[in-house]
């Protein structure tokens, strides 16, 4: 019996948890796994990469046509290249961070993404049988006929610690710097006026400051395979 391909769509601020559930999720289900944070963070990499000013919306607007920005769907193995060049590793650093949240409040920029993004989860949702997409706006926005819809928060405190034992090296710094830092971009993400960051009204709301990563992940793949549909 056939199923229909599941559209699982989750959302939050940085540090809820997301991309770890969602990775775990897609590779538990047999299902495509995209994250979208890391298209705008390689849009960011390449607009440092080319001298465009990050704080002129204008000339980001202007440019944000030119990368070709690649993301492969497999949970075990994500992968994302500008213009064929592998930048995982380069859109984790500091700078990038800093600056993705002005990049991605043009609306130029998320024009280009969002298309990238329906198409991505469309084809690979067609292939695999489904897809979880990871973000900010997708219930919201990219895809607000998503069958499951997961909005994931937690403290600013457990947030923090979290993000602070991944970071090391020059990106290193200390749990208040990291907390202030978090806060700062849930602020313009969520602030901003083109596709904020935002519950959607029918996403479940699930706060996993006191949950371990397990919990978590068990509780969303139970909201997915109840959402499944076998087709006669
Ligand atoms: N429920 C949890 N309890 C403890 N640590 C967690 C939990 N969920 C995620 N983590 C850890 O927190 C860090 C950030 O998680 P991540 O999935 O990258 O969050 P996000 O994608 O929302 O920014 C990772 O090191 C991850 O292993
Ligand atoms: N759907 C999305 C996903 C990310 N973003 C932007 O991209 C940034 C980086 O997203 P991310 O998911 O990699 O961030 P972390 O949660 O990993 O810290 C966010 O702070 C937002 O500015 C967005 O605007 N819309």
């Amino acid at each position: 019996m056939a199923v229909t391909p599941v559209i699982v769509a989750i959302d939050g601020p940085s540090g809820t948890g997301k991309s770890s559930t969602s990775k775990a999720v897609a590779a538990r289900l047999g299902l495509g796994y995209l994250d979208t944070g890391a298209q705008y963070r390689a849009m960011t990499w390449w607009m440092l990469a080319n001298g465009v000013d990050v704080a002129d919306a204008a000339a980001v607007a202007a440019a944000c046509a030119k990368p070709s920005i690649v993301s492969g769907t497999d949970p075990l193995a994500p992968t994302i290249t500008v213009d064929g060049t592998d930048v995982a590793g380069p859109i984790r650093g500091r700078e990038v961070t800093s600056a993705v949240s002005a990049v991605s409040a043009v609306p130029e920029v998320r024009a280009r993404i969002t298309e990238l993004q329906r198409s991505l989860a469309s084809e690979t949702a067609a292939a695999a049988g489904g897809i979880v997409v990871e973000g900010r706006d997708i219930g919201t926005t990219v895809l607000p006929a998503a069958d499951v819809k997961i909005f994931l928060t937690a403290s600013p405190e457990a947030r923090a610690a979290r993000r602070s034992a991944e970071l090391s090296g020059a990106d290193a710094a200390g749990l208040a710097a990291t907390r202030e830092a978090l806060l700062k971009r849930d602020a313009a993400d969520s602030g901003r006026t083109a596709s904020p960051l935002a519950k959607a009204a029918d996403a479940t709301e699930v706060d996993t400051t006191e949950l371990t990563l397990e919990q978590v992940i068990e509780c969303v793949v139970t909201l997915v395979e109840a959402a499944r549909r076998p087709v006669r």
